[in-house]
């Protein structure tokens, strides 16, 4: 269970946390796109940084931070495709449908947007293949993938600050401030190895007993030519001018006492050999993490070993899951029209290793009433909803909204899968992010809107960027962008992977992450941005 939880008011210093990074650094990679002639060769952890005036990044609206104030629709809406070669998804798939490639589909209506005349002849034709939605009349509009991640990232602010005991409860959560020093490290001058403290050069008069670890520093100063055995870790006495570890020296009883020699052929121990000196790794109120670091097993090591008992962190984002669908089943196999809710089991854990605490899980059948009440009770920060985004006869997500009095911040995506996406604030102030239901649509969301804000809301950083070639051309959606699970082959190439239809996760569940490929497509060899979903696996924490 969670610690201690006290006030949840908006820190003032992180509002906004994240500043820009997590869009610079995403931008950075992005902008990597076919661009390999000054890409970093590396795949996963190599972050790109490219030439912010890339032309390619501006055309994007990716590569600059004045991008977040063209209003969507006004880039560069196509590029030329990239060629005949077949999408991976397009090998044999079992599934003959439109879910294998988003990008055969016929375009679906934008109901936001009139569609083009014979006056706008260079614009892509947006054939509707459904008359216009009631709920559609969005004043929002579909954004760019990359603004709706800018919006999602800025609605938030950082939420405030709790003290947890240095322990597991404390992983996952992010430094509220900086991790200060509070004495140096180590704090005394200790033997690296087993062996004897010695004092000057050799050979050395041995004195009786040993130092161990955890004992006091001997009272009595090693005088010139003397040495005393020693254990690693323990406190050298004054006079200390090296160690010689016990391999290289041997000892001798005599009439005259027991002495010391260095084993031939090992050099005479240079001062300061094998001794760790105090304030070697730190110096007390040196910074040694800065605020906003994730805390992980070795930020909890490391606060331990500099003097910790706990450590003050960003509150987590309360989140409740409400998953919708009559049709969802928890046990057994699909049948009867039914099928396995598959988003129950998966979202908890990756909103988790986002940073949240989930406060609920619940599933809600199709019944508007059910959800309105669902949502108007709820006490969390956010709350993420699955299904019912759409405008079929039982999708209630857009009628609640308008019926609450919620305002729509992000009303659809330019992205594939989860073009559907929601994101909306209520009038308590709680966010609402609406996942598609199919889902490798709603993980597509998680990454577009639930990352983004979670993160600013728990203060985290933005992980590093990446790009990587890609080992085969991939189709991409004339218009939209594609997120597309790629496994990072020995090379830290990123190979699409098939299997990646909105409704599947066969694909993703053998990815290290999503390819985000630009409208038009990539060809193989062109770096591209990869998000990480491993990322999502990582559940740090208890969390609820
Ligand atoms: N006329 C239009 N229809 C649809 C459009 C469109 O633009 N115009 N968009 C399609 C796209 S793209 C998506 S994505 C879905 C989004 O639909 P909803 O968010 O309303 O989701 P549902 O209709 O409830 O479900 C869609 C699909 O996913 C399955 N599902 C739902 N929840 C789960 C779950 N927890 N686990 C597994 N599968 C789930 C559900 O059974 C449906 O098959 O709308 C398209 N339609
Ligand atoms: O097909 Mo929908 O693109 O959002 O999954």
């Amino acid at each position: 269970m969670s610690g201690p939880r006290p006030g949840r008011t908006p820190s003032g210093a992180g509002a906004g946390a994240g500043t820009d990074a997590d869009d610079r650094a995403l931008d950075d990679a992005l902008a990597l796109a076919n661009e390999p002639r000054r890409a970093a060769a590396g795949g996963a952890g190599n972050a790109v940084r490219p030439d912010r005036n890339d032309p390619l990044a501006v055309a994007l609206g990716l590569g600059r931070e004045d991008a977040d104030a063209r209003p969507p629709h006004t880039e560069p809406r196509t590029r030329p495709q990239a060629g005949p070669a077949p999408d991976a998804d397009s090998a044999p798939d079992p599934v003959p449908n439109a879910d294998r490639d988003p990008a055969a589909e016929p375009y679906r209506a934008d109901t936001t947007t009139t569609p083009p005349g014979p006056s706008a002849p260079a614009q892509p034709v947006r054939q509707p293949v459904q008359p216009p939605l009631p709920h559609a009349h969005s004043p929002v509009g579909t954004v760019p993938w990359a603004e709706a991640r800018r919006i999602a990232r800025r609605v938030g602010r950082r939420l405030g600050t709790e003290v947890r005991d240095l322990g597991e409860d404390a992983l996952g959560m992010t430094l509220a401030g900086p991790l200060t020093a509070l004495t140096d490290l180590p704090s005394f001058d200790s033997s690296a190895m087993d062996g004897w403290a010695v004092a000057g050069p050799g050979p050395w008069r041995l004195r009786g007993h040993s130092v161990l670890a955890g004992q006091q520093r001997p009272a009595e100063p090693l005088h010139g030519g003397h040495a005393i055995a020693i254990a690693t870790g323990a406190a050298v006495p004054t006079g200390t001018t090296a160690v010689l570890r016990s391999e290289h020296g041997w000892t001798q009883r005599r009439t005259d006492g027991e002495w010391l020699q260095v084993r031939s052929p090992h050099p005479a121990p240079t001062p300061g050999q094998e001794v760790r000196a105090r304030g070697q790794e730190c110096r007390g109120g040196d910074e040694l993490l800065p605020a906003g670091t994730l805390v992980t097993p070795a930020v909890l090591g490391l606060a331990a070993a500099a003097g910790y008992d706990e450590l003050t962190v960003t509150v987590r984002p309360r989140v409740d899951v409400l998953v919708l669908g009559d049709e969802l089943l928890d046990h057994g196999l699909p049948r009867s029209g039914r099928v396995r809710d598959a988003l129950g089991p998966m979202l908890p854990s990756s909103l988790r290793a986002l940073g949240a605490e989930v406060t609920s899980v619940r599933r809600l059948v199709d019944d508007e009433e059910a959800l309105r009440r669902a949502v108007s009770d709820s006490t969390a920060d956010v709350i993420v909803t699955t299904g019912g985004t759409a405008g079929g006869p039982v999708d209630h997500l857009h009628p609640v909204l308008a019926r609450i009095g919620a305002k729509l911040l992000v009303d659809g995506v330019a992205v594939r899968p989860g073009h559907p996406m929601v994101l909306a604030e209520l009038p308590s102030g709680t966010h609402l992010i609406g996942l598609p239901g199919n889902p490798l649509a709603a993980v597509s969301g998680v990454l577009t809107l639930a990352a983004p804000l979670l993160r600013t809301l728990a203060g985290r950083p933005a992980p590093a960027p990446y790009a990587a070639p890609l080992t085969a051309d991939v189709t991409g959606h004339p218009v939209d962008t594609r997120l597309v699970p790629v496994v990072f082959d020995d090379d830290s190439a990123a190979r699409p992977l098939r299997f990646s239809g909105p409704a599947m996760l066969r694909g993703l569940a053998e990815a290290d992450g999503m390819a985000v490929i630009p409208p038009g497509g990539a060809r193989a060899g062109d770096d591209t941005a990869v998000l990480d979903t491993g990322a999502l696996a990582l559940a740090w924490g208890s969390g609820t």
